[in-house]
């Protein structure tokens, strides 16, 4: 389906922004782990989120659909695989990486897959670090992809881990080890990327009863002191159990990106209800990017105002912590005066799709100027009217329909947003902006 926007008036105004999904992910995960009941309140229903559902009801978890939350009977770690097919997990990374480790923990064997897009995300760093734990794991075409059979037995031990591809990975052991048999020292190699979805990680475990330490290593004194490139970032989890817990999920920076930037876009004055300001999440820099832009930026307890006059300024931003934004900061980007410039997002191209590839040719369809970077691109601001793709990837559709704020463009396989943020569309017009499916 065609994605676009149909009308625009009275931009502005006061709207929630949608639960987090990467939270929503690890809530009922947790809860599923642990003994005993657990009551999620406010989670994300996206396709990845109930992708995460479903495989932790497979896996022998209770979870009830209640008036006001979901309630999780968890299953102690006891996992046991009730299918004998392979367990399908839609596009959601986050569900596989995370799924990979904790089907070690089954007393069966696991097989997990997904989509086209979800048999490429790389998974070869995560098997050989399981290895390393006592974990067997065979990918079923021999690529380090997805179908991947996972076989019982989580000993534990000790493993390091390269940091630069995908933080989930770091994630996917640091959730599973407390229920190993020996518990797990765990390693960070630099770079360490997208490091805030980590502790995004700690934080929620130790709500559900698991408090882990982290140790900053720097290699040399002379380093810069930046964990990123120069330190190895140790973990130590010894054994412990998941204590069940009631949990209310916070709202998402990384969907409210768009909402924010509409309003950046247009201009007008709108507040964004159920945004934290001492959230963990990463992508709560998109507040002070929009800032940089040129925006008025207000930050409260639980609301972000935003006031813009509609002029954008160029920026110069390193996403290395926060990829999920390089689509709508490249949008914002080519609707600014003034040349961008993106780095520090390599790992960004291996996700729903490569978003550094697919941004750039989707913004030279609309004639922008845009020269892609191995790890990043530069983006002239002017853009003209065209018909781009999102190539099944949720965040471009989001993100490309921003572009059409200001210029006629249309959205091949726009209706992917169901993926992330299912209420993107009534999210938009409570802001003014009407988009329509067709
Ligand atoms: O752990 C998570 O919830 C996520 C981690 C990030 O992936 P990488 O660590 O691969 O960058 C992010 O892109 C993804 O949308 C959600
Ligand atoms: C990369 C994303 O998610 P995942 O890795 O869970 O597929 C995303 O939501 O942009």
């Amino acid at each position: 389906m065609n994605l676009k926007v149909k009308n625009i008036s009275n931009v502005g105004g006061e709207v929630k922004a949608p639960p987090s999904k990467s939270y929503s992910h690890r809530a009922v995960i947790l809860a599923s782990l642990a003994k005993g009941t657990s009551k999620l309140y406010d989670m994300l229903f996206s396709e990845d989120t109930i992708s995460s559902i479903n495989v932790c009801k497979t896996l022998g978890a209770k979870i009830t659909e209640k008036e006001g939350y979901l309630e999780v009977v968890g299953t102690g770690g006891n996992f046991h695989n009730s299918s004998d097919d392979y367990i399908d997990l839609g596009n959601s990374g986050t569900t596989l990486r995370i799924m990979t480790s904790l089907a070690g923990l089954s007393d069966n064997d696991v097989i997990l897959t997904g989509d086209d897009s979800l048999k490429t995300r790389p998974m070869g760093v995560l098997m050989d670090a399981l290895k390393d734990l006592g974990v067997s794991t065979k990918s079923l075409k021999d690529n380090e992809k997805a179908p991947i059979l996972i076989k019982p037995g989580y000993a534990g031990g000790e493993v390091s881990i390269p940091g630069n591809i995908s933080s989930q990975f770091i994630s996917s052991i640091l959730i599973s080890a407390p229920l190993s048999e020996n518990g797990v020292q765990l390693s960070v190699l630099p770079d360490f990327k997208s490091k805030p979805y980590v502790d995004m990680s700690l934080d929620i475990m130790s709500k559900f009863g698991v408090d882990i330490t982290e140790e900053i290593q720097f290699k040399h004194d002379d380093c810069s002191k930046d964990y990123k490139t120069c330190a190895v970032v140790y973990y130590d989890i010894p054994k412990n159990e998941y204590k069940a817990t009631d949990y209310v999920v916070e709202g998402d920076y990384s969907s409210a990106s768009y909402l924010l930037a509409a309003i950046a876009i247009l201009g007008g004055e709108a507040k964004i209800f159920n945004l934290f300001k001492d959230s963990k999440q990463g992508d709560k820099v998109i507040l002070d990017i929009i800032r940089d832009m040129g925006a008025d930026i207000e930050v409260h307890e639980d609301y972000v105002k935003i006031s813009s006059d509609g002029n954008l300024k160029a920026i110069d931003v390193n996403l290395s912590d926060s990829p999920d934004l390089l689509i709508t900061v490249a949008v914002l980007a080519s609707l600014a005066e003034g040349t961008s410039k993106i780095t520090g997002v390599a790992h960004a191209r291996v996700k729903e799709t490569d978003r550094i590839a697919t941004t750039c040719s989707e913004l030279k369809k609309l004639n922008c100027n845009v020269v892609e970077h191995e790890d990043g691109m530069t983006i002239e601001g002017g853009i003209s009217s065209g018909v781009v793709d999102s190539h099944g990837d949720h965040r471009l559709a989001m993100a490309f329909s921003l572009a059409g704020l200001k210029e006629d463009v249309e959205i091949t396989n726009g209706e992917v947003f169901d993926v992330s943020f299912p209420n993107f569309i009534g999210a938009m017009a409570e802001l003014g902006i009407e988009l329509e499916l067709n």
